[in-house]
């Protein structure tokens, strides 16, 4: 099962995080490349920069990669960071941008979230946009408003060119899921959002839902109507956890 026939293909976007050394990671790409069909789901790997070129060499062809960050620089001085160009020339598609643990651990905020995506866009990538709430704001009721602000600061300047990931925190690396409902319930929102800004083009772009996504609750999540895919953690590492999802989605 999968999002509307009318809307965008679905999108199945592993998430590696730091996991996989550049030669666990060609050799993943072998083992799917042995098994792999194309479906009705599209595959993206967002995995670590210093895997990304082996990595594409070894996958099969139309699976996609990204990376997990990008600089919002063009070019220069800023040690350690790698820039839109560098992710181009190694053949990425995506790339995510503002994912809860860089906005947690690298303080980093909407504003540069947004300055990220319009420099990924600038180069050609389609920026991954994640937002979602904590835990603390859920159990106050206030999770649309908080990630419908949070998805307006994130896509200032941004164009339609995007897709959308609604990670709620308190989903993410814990195994507790949200519900197809609850996935829904601000898909729909975001959708909301997307139509002010971009009009009738929101119809046709992505909107993932992402937090404890595996082979077991994939399809009744991308099956909900604002739902156009996942982006998945944990179980994107084993090759069996990411045919099993692409197996539910046909
Ligand atoms: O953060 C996530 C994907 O970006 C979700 O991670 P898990 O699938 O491990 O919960």
């Amino acid at each position: 099962m999968t999002a509307s026939p009318a809307g965008p293909r679905t999108l199945l976007a592993l998430n590696w995080k730091m996991n996989k050394t550049p030669t666990e990671a060609r050799a993943w790409g072998r083992e799917l490349a042995g098994e792999y069909r194309r479906g009705k789901a599209e595959v993206a790997v967002m995995a670590p920069a210093i895997s990304l070129y082996g990595l594409k060499e070894a996958l099969p062809g139309g699976v996609d990669i990204g990376g997990q960050d990008v600089s919002a620089h063009e070019s220069g001085a800023y040690t350690g960071e790698i820039s839109a160009a560098m992710l181009r020339d190694a053949e990425c598609t995506y790339v995510i941008v503002g994912h809860s643990e860089r906005r947690e651990y690298h303080g980093e905020t909407d504003a540069a979230v947004a300055a990220k995506a319009r420099q990924a866009q600038a180069h050609g990538l389609t920026p991954i946009v994640c937002v979602g709430e904590g835990l603390d704001v859920r159990e106050r009721g206030e999770h649309v408003a908080y990630t419908l602000a949070q998805l307006r600061g994130s896509l200032e300047g941004v164009d339609e060119r995007v897709v959308v990931a609604y990670e709620p925190v308190w989903a993410i690396g814990t195994g507790r899921t949200a519900t197809a409902g609850d996935a829904e319930e601000l898909a729909a929102a975001i959708r909301g959002a997307l139509r002010e800004r971009y009009g009738d083009l929101a119809d046709g772009l992505r909107v993932l839902y992402g937090g404890s996504v595996k082979p077991d609750n994939v399809a009744s999540i991308c099956g909900q109507p604002n739902v156009n895919g996942a982006l998945v953690g944990g179980a994107s590492l084993g090759v069996g956890d990411v045919l099993g999802m692409l197996a539910a989605l046909e």
